[in-house]
């Protein structure tokens, strides 16, 4: 499975002039918005990234995903990890309004569990950590992150955690003060 294919199958693959979420400017945009709607595709990618993480031997009480990306993946991998880890949960963390993300008393993480975090693109993989981050407040252990798509050009703060991945793509990004003049004549697109 190209999973490059399946974004462009669902028109979820864009080129033009793009605000990632880090701050940083991209030509090229991956959105993942447009992908989730379809079970096809995401029990597709559910299946592909539980068996990496069963491969890995990793063996969580749940799988987490930052909203609103990670809901729908969290769900899936998970749901395909319950042959192998039949009490496997998933749950979400979303924004807390403060530059952080939280987790709902609900979810019940308790100190000694443990979890992988799942991700649609990792570009900095700053969304994703601030997620381990909240769920490691309640003393729970990350076993590791498993994204649809690693497109990182440096490893970044999740360096300290083992990285599975369906696929890795190089798509350059700039700062904003150092967008090129190719680049900056560019629409900036909001999708
Ligand atoms: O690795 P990073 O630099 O953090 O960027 C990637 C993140 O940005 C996007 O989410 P966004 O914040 O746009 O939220 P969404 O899932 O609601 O679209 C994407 O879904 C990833 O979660
Ligand atoms: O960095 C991001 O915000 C980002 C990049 C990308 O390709 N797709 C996406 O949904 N978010």
């Amino acid at each position: 499975m190209d999973v490059l294919s399946l974004y462009q199958q669902a028109g979820a693959y864009h080129e033009g002039h793009f605000l990632l979420a880090s701050g940083r400017h991209s030509p090229k945009f991956l959105q993942s918005t447009t992908l989730l709607q379809h079970p096809a595709a995401m029990q597709q990618i559910g299946a592909a990234l539980a068996q990496k993480v069963l491969e890995a031997g990793l063996r969580p009480d749940f799988v987490i995903g930052p909203a609103m990306g990670g809901v729908v993946l969290a769900y899936e991998v998970a749901r395909n990890l319950v042959g192998t880890l039949p009490d496997v949960r998933a749950i979400f963390a979303e924004k807390d309004g403060q530059g952080g993300m939280k987790i709902r008393e609900a979810f019940t993480v308790r100190e000694g569990q443990s979890f992988v975090a799942v991700e649609d693109v990792l570009t900095t993989g700053g969304s994703v950590l601030k997620a381990v981050r909240a769920t490691e407040r309640y003393g729970a252990a990350c076993l590791g992150v498993a994204v649809i798509i690693d497109r990182r050009e440096v490893p970044g703060p999740l360096s300290g955690y083992p990285l599975l991945s369906l696929k890795e793509l190089y798509f350059e990004t700039f700062a904003p003060d150092e967008v090129p003049a190719w680049l900056a004549e560019r629409e900036l697109q909001e999708i």
